[in-house]
């Protein structure tokens, strides 16, 4: 079938609701460059992203290790077989791989005539390994008049004029300025490879000797990001600049939406472990929105106000407190927590066979033992003179089960915030209650005082704070509906605790 027949035709009055940008590049199996980069990007921009692929690529985040250029027909076939079909909105073009690629990629662009054209002359990678066959040069020459923005880096810059490498900014403005009089097209002159004096910043700038910009030159400043994480960094640049570009219609307005979102990109990369190498850049890093450090662990606490206030009015905790407590109560209270701290020593055990570093391993490990541990010492003491229930009370098997439910989710998150009202509440209840105990001056004739002064661990304070810690690490990490529901598995048990010391009031 005649491809001309079936040409799609644009209409230019329909307003573009979400950007159809097609990626015609190399294949990056490991997701950081290429059109895997370009895709995500165009996704990270509210776009719809199609792509054309002009080679393979073996390759990680350490090197290229080999490449496989299909037939260039076969591109012509993927470009026609889009284009008949679909309105594209805009065009980014990267890794071109040889001159018949080039050739190909050409001819489909005098047919259809694409409203926005990126071109990104990827020559080298980041590792030093080339992604364009030296003797392809003349032929990307004549596909630069095409594009209505070129995007090199400092060394295709260069190369592109055949001269040597800008030493400083000023250079690269200067030569940004030659090509695009010569090209007769816009330039963004890439900041990212600067060195020496100009390498405290990365500044971009858009170039145009034709008038088609506000100024001849704009500049853009950003902030370095001290990072390795840089591969990737221009295909995604591009293709975001070509989907921003359809819905703005103003390359400096593109650029200083799309330059923030790549520092952010750029700057928390590291949160993807992503390889030994130059990792990728984290493209949807605006949607998730890490909370910052203690954020979480503020907002759990916040939460708790409410349960910490109705724990401080019961009856139970005021006997505790002043003496009048029933012994019939404490007993209670006593046995349930033994076999509570049965249960929760599984679950703890199972916190540490989830935990993603081995410092929580084993610190959940030992938490899991101390329980076992206080268990023992509440039998062998506390409770050796006094009558003892061995089955769960209905708090405390609701208690239990609700932990062995998060136990079961498989996310550490989640079971790390359900753990967490044990020793957090329980340590500032503790707290509070030695605090009022030595307030009153440590009464002798107090029937609890023993049991008032093992609040006073600071042990138990240290570990409260490093679980809080390990909560507000894990929720960093966590998707925001896994952080719902670790804060969900938090208020739950904070809930828990509240009906814990009520329980012997009204079960004991
Ligand atoms: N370390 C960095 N910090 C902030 N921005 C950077 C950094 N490295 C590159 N960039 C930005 O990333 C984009 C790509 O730049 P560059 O690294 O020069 O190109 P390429 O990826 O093609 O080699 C530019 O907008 C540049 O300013
Ligand atoms: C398929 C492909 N296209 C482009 C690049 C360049 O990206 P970078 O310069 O960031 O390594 C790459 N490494 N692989």
């Amino acid at each position: 079938m005649s491809s001309s027949f079936l040409a799609y035709q644009p209409q230019a009055s329909s307003p573009v609701r979400i950007p159809r940008v097609l990626t015609i590049a190399g294949s990056d199996p490991s997701g950081g460059a290429g059109v895997q980069a370009d895709l995500k990007s165009i996704a990270a921009h509210g776009g719809y992203g199609m792509a054309a692929i002009t080679a393979l690529t073996a390759q990680n985040t350490r090197g290229v290790r080999a490449v496989h250029i299909p037939p260039a027909d076969f591109l012509t076939a993927q470009l026609d077989a889009i284009s008949d079909d679909i309105r594209i909105d805009a065009v980014k073009i990267g890794m071109l791989a040889d001159a018949a690629v080039i050739g190909a990629v050409h001819a489909w662009l005098e047919r259809t005539n694409p409203a926005i054209v990126v071109l990104d002359p990827v020559m080298v990678a980041t590792s030093g390994d080339r992604l364009l066959q030296d003797t392809a040069e003349a032929a990307l020459q004549a596909l630069l008049p095409l594009a209505d923005l070129i995007t090199p880096n400092l060394a295709e810059l260069a190369i592109l004029l055949n001269e040597p490498v800008a030493a400083d900014w000023a250079e690269a403005l200067a030569q940004g300025k030659r090509l695009a009089a010569r090209t007769e097209t816009t330039v963004l002159v890439k900041g990212g490879h600067l060195a020496g004096s100009d390498a405290g910043s990365c500044p971009d700038a858009l170039i145009n000797t034709g008038g088609v910009l506000g100024q001849e030159t704009i500049e853009v400043q950003g902030d370095r990001v001290a990072t390795r994480n840089s591969h990737g960094t221009g295909c995604s640049l591009s293709s975001a600049l070509a989907t921003v570009q359809v819905r703005v219609g103003d390359w400096e307005a593109a650029l200083r939406e799309v330059k923030p979102w790549l520092q952010g990109a750029l700057r928390t990369a590291g949160s993807l472990d992503v390889g030994s190498g130059n990792g990728p850049v984290h493209h949807f890093h605006h949607l998730q929105q890490t909370p910052a450090a203690g954020e979480f662990a503020a907002h759990l606490r916040a939460g708790a106000t409410d349960d910490l206030e109705a724990i401080y009015g019961l009856d139970f905790i005021r006997g505790l407190s002043d003496g009048t407590l029933p012994e019939k109560e404490f007993a209670y209270y006593l046995a349930q927590d033994a076999i509570y701290l049965n249960g929760y020593s599984r679950v703890l055990a199972r916190v540490s066979a989830l935990a993603p570093t081995e410092d929580e391993q084993l610190f959940w490990a030992r938490s899991s033992q101390q329980c076992l541990e206080v268990e023992s010492e509440l039998h062998r003491t506390w409770l050796s003179t006094r009558p003892t229930a061995s089955a769960p009370g209905p708090v405390t098997k609701s208690y239990v089960d609700h932990l062995l439910a998060a136990s079961v989710t498989g996310s550490y998150g989640v079971l790390v915030a359900a753990v967490l009202p044990c020793f957090w509440l329980y340590a500032e209840v503790g707290a509070t209650l030695h605090a009022r105990f030595l307030d009153a001056g440590a009464p002798a004739g107090h029937p609890y005082a023993d049991w008032l002064r093992t609040y006073a661990d600071e042990e138990f304070a240290a570990s409260t704070r490093q679980a809080i810690a390990y909560a507000d690490t894990a929720a960093q990490y966590a998707s925001r509906t896994e952080r719902d529901a670790m804060t969900r598995a938090f208020a739950e048990s904070s809930r828990y605790e509240l009906e814990f010391f009520d329980a012997p009031r009204t079960h004991g």
